[in-house]
């Protein structure tokens, strides 16, 4: 309760109130209270005026609004309170280590990332295929996008550094992940924190990359990127069968794999291929993805399969695993709200994949608020 000037019958704000009010704003990228954060840096009361200095990490934040609106408003729902002032500063390098200190939580005592800890319980699913463009990074993006929307927090991982296209699936790919200290915040979409190599290539220059240096990258996408609480993690691994493969084995023993195909022969052959090499390195097979299955006649609604048909059904039966889904053409002439507004055939495709994918990791639906993509 605040105090009363008994003479008056004012009532006289304390800077523990303020505090108090202040520890429910969180910030908008990590998601903890600004108190916590050691983002408030003073507090001066003058009778029902109150001016309030809060520190942001980097210079030109987009969210210095969203803060500084909701720190106005939290204020001024204070009895006594009757003006605000919210000043916005920058934090100094010293406060800047701090706060990416407070945000990582004590650094692991051993070589494993947290993120990578089996006591939070986070699935981690590659998605692999043999061979480049049968749309591997496509179901990724589309697969993350239906588990958001059955209220999953999902992590994307875009390591197909031969072409990493996830950004440019969801849009985001013109957006720079916040640098904190050594601390990378990912790029924020509803349920979904997408991190892509993408974005640390200056002006997507091509990169030589050897197997040493997608392995360093991966440790790096785990230990310093900032991932809060996740339920599952998708890695778009790049085609092949290589050493990608291993260093996923040593890094995540647990990762469980989704093979990509098309029911062309020539593509079911190389992602048996990639499936042997998943299983050889002790990885659980969940299934397969049949892509590019077949086309759907938007009139009749005949199908036409243009790139032949068994594919999908062939890796699976040689792998021993399931057909998780045939996702057919897509209708590119239909006009879409969002890239993954893809409607009929196509989306329900994708939304059974999800149905699919989070019974056989036996993860539970969550009541989470369902978050638009792009606020
Ligand atoms: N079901 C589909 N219908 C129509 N086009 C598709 C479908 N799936 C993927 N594509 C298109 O095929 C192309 C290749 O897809 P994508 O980049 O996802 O493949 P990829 O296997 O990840 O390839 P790479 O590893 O070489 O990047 C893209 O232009 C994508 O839009």
């Amino acid at each position: 309760m605040p105090d009363t000037n008994e003479k008056w019958g004012i009532i006289l704000i304390t800077n523990e109130q303020v505090l108090e009010a202040l520890d429910d704003v969180e910030d908008p990228e990590v998601h903890r209270s600004i108190v916590e954060l050691h983002m408030v840096k003073s507090i001066e009361i003058n009778g029902a005026h109150v001016r309030v200095e809060v520190l942001l990490t980097i210079r030109g934040c987009p969210l210095h609004t969203t803060i500084e609106r909701a720190v106005r408003e939290k204020l001024l729902s204070l009895d006594g309170v009757r003006t605000v002032e919210v000043a916005i500063g920058h934090m100094n390098d010293e406060e800047r280590a701090r706060f990416a200190e407070i945000v990582r939580g004590k650094r692991s005592q051993t070589a494993i990332p947290a993120v990578l800890d089996p006591a939070l319980g986070i699935e981690f699913i590659a998605i692999a295929s043999g061979k480049g463009g049968v749309g591997k990074s496509t179901v990724t993006a589309h697969l993350g996008y239906e588990l958001g929307q059955l209220g999953l927090r999902v992590g994307i991982v875009d390591a197909d550094i031969y072409g990493f296209s996830i950004p440019g699936i969801f849009g985001v790919q013109l957006q720079k992940p916040t640098m904190i200290d050594d601390l990378i915040m990912p790029i924020e979409l509803g349920n979904l924190r997408l991190i892509s190599m993408q974005y640390f290539v200056p002006d997507n220059s091509p990169v030589v990359w050897r197997g040493p240096m997608l392995g360093k990258m991966l440790r790096n996408f785990f230990s310093q990127v900032y991932w809060g609480e996740l339920d599952v993690m998708l890695l778009d691994l790049p085609p092949g069968t290589g050493d990608i493969a291993l260093d996923i084995h040593q890094l995540i023993p647990k990762s469980k794999e989704i093979i990509v195909t098309t029911p062309h022969a020539g593509a079911a052959e190389v992602a048996v291929r990639a499936g042997l090499m998943g299983l050889r390195t002790n990885h659980e097979i969940l299934g397969v993805v049949e892509n590019m299955s077949h086309f759907v006649c938007p009139g009749c609604g005949e199908k036409t399969y243009v790139f032949g048909q068994g594919g999908g059904e062939r890796v699976a039966q040689d792998l021993q695993t399931d057909l998780l889904a045939q996702i057919p053409i897509s209708n590119l002439e239909m006009e879409t709200t969002s890239p993954f507004d893809t409607g009929g055939t196509q989306r329900e495709s994708y939304q059974r994949l999800a149905e699919r994918v989070m019974s056989a990791v036996r993860l539970g639906r969550r009541n989470l608020p369902k978050r638009s993509l792009y606020n």
